[in-house]
């Protein structure tokens, strides 16, 4: 494309997630929008984040099962893992969604598809390999990769991240997982479940720090139970190659000790995809931790230039990112309207059982609302999905203001995932828990752990003082007649 009518309405760096959803956005608006891709369309979550992870824990899921038969009164079996077609499984589950996702997909949405990389070489141009191409409006979708701690002797040893674990071809029979975060805590405890013996190490004082603590000690509880070594306040100091896999030296307070693992996955940090793009031509500025800068609206500091996704620093998920996508093209290309509130956003921890979030956690809640903030726990004890599943430690936790409007929700359970939609739906018109109460539910299903805290709620609102002085005057009335 050159000028006046060649020039692209919508050029979108990077078809990951954010990439995809905006040019098929802008091309069912019938614009000329046009998507570089250097790699392959689909970006981490096709091909090594979402889609993958959940494929393999899927088969750790049944390998446990297997192992826990006995509770439910069959036989129960170590079961036989063949690692080579666990991996199959999991290729085929990635060609089976990639067709969504592919340049036929994109061409057949109105989008056209340039493979190569972009890099900008001024506020309204692009170069792909080399060839430039004009825009009235760009998008940056170049999303983020693993990055490595500055551990002595780490790059020796050859270190897996959640790029490479998935051309593994044998499972590693001693595996540390450094980082005790979503990819760590996910893929640490498949890998146990497939019959490694799996250290995971995290620096901070607990596992999953951004959850809630109580969510943090469920988690801890069943990694432990599922052989995992959890060790946390620890980090990693040195790393090196032995003669039959690496030694690691880690220190944890004032303590240092050594462990032998066959590999290392590291999982403790991702950073911006910024670097060769040519941000400084185009005008576009990036944030204190290395990330393009952007507004509400996701406009860049060049206002023709938008960014979404991983790359601008937001809550790294797929469904954030596919958000950032449609708002981006259709600020971009229509008006500068829509917004994004971050602290509305649900997410869900695909360990077993899954932590679900949405909204505000509760020290998170105090420090913004204050002590008028209350909290609502309903420990899964006494629901009978999870009697009856024989799952019962789970819970639903719930963080309320003072009007008992629910600013932010926990919930640890087998299908906390599913769970956590209702209380997403229920923050965002900013209702109130016990609005819930009335809402008939299916029994028995894992929705009781969020009803029955309704109902609590509801309940507990009828014995107030007001409410009993009412409900008391309706009876005499009642009992006079
Ligand atoms: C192991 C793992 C599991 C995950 N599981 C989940 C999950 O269960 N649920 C969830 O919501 N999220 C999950 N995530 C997070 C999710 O994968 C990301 O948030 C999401 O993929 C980000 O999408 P994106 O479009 O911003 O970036 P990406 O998917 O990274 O896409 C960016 C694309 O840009 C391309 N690119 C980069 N630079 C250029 C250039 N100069 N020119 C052309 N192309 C370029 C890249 O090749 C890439 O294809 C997981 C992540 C990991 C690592
Ligand atoms: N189910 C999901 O939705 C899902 C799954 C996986 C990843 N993700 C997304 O991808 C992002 C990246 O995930 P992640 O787990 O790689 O990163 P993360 O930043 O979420 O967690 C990294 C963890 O490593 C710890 N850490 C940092 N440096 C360390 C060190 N030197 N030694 C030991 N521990 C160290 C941190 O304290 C943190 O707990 C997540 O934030 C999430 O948004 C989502």
């Amino acid at each position: 494309m050159t000028r006046g009518s060649d020039v692209a309405d919508l050029v979108i760096v990077g078809g990951g997630t954010a990439g995809i959803i905006a040019a098929k956005t802008a091309g069912g608006l019938g614009a000329r929008v046009v998507l570089v891709e250097r790699d392959r369309t689909g970006g981490d979550c096709l091909w090594t984040g979402c889609v993958p992870s959940k494929s393999l824990i899927a088969a750790a899921h049944t390998a446990h099962r297997m192992r826990r038969a006995g509770r439910f009164g069959i036989t129960p079996v170590e079961p036989r893992v063949d690692f080579a077609a666990v991996m199959a499984q999991v290729r085929h589950a990635i060609e089976r969604i990639e067709p969504v996702d592919s340049p036929a997909s994109l061409s057949g949405a109105g989008a056209r598809v340039i493979s190569g990389t972009a890099v900008f070489t001024g506020p309204d141009e692009v170069r792909v390999e080399g060839r430039p191409l004009r825009f009235r409006h760009a998008l940056i979708a170049t999303g983020s990769t693993p990055a490595l701690p500055p551990v002595p002797g780490l790059t020796e040893v050859d270190p897996l991240t959640s790029d490479s674990v998935w051309d593994l071809t044998r499972l590693p029979a001693r595996l540390a997982v450094l980082g005790g975060g979503p990819v760590g805590c996910e893929l640490g405890q498949a890998f146990a479940r497939l019959g490694a013996e799996v250290t995971i190490i995290e620096a901070a004082e607990r596992l999953v720090p951004r959850e809630e603590p109580r969510a943090a000690i469920a988690l801890s509880a069943t990694l432990s139970a599922d052989g995992i070594r959890v060790l946390t306040s620890t980090t990693v100091t040195k790393a090196a190659r032995q003669a039959d896999g690496t030694q690691l030296e880690l220190t944890g307070g004032d303590r240092t000790q050594t462990i032998d693992v066959d590999r290392v996955l590291v999982a403790t940090r991702r950073r911006p995809r910024t670097d060769g793009l040519g941000l400084e031509q185009a005008g576009v500025h990036l944030d204190e931790r290395g990330h393009v800068a952007v507004d509400a609206k996701l406009r860049t500091s060049n206002h023709r230039i938008y960014a979404a996704g991983d790359v601008t620093g937001a809550p790294a998920f797929t469904h954030v990112a596919g958000v950032h996508g449609s708002m981006a093209a259709t600020n971009a290309l229509l008006a500068p309207v829509r917004r994004i509130d971050h602290d509305k956003i649900p997410w869900v921890t695909f360990t077993d059982p899954e932590i679900a979030h949405v909204g505000l956690t509760e020290d998170r809640a105090r420090r913004r609302h204050g002590d008028a903030v209350r909290v609502r726990v309903l420990r899964h004890e006494n629901v009978d999905r999870a009697i009856v599943e024989d799952d019962t430690d789970g819970f639903t936790h719930v963080v309320l203001d003072a009007k008992g409007r629910v600013l932010g929700a926990t919930i640890v359970a087998p299908r906390a995932g599913e769970m956590i939609a209702e209380l997403t739906g229920l923050l965002a018109r900013g209702g109130r828990l016990r609005d819930l109460a009335s809402v008939i539910h299916p029994y028995p299903a894992w929705t009781d752990g969020v009803w029955n805290a309704a109902v609590i709620e509801s309940s507990e609102a009828l014995r107030a003082p007001v409410m009993r002085r009412l409900t008391g005057a309706l009876l005499r009335l009642h009992r006079a007649r």
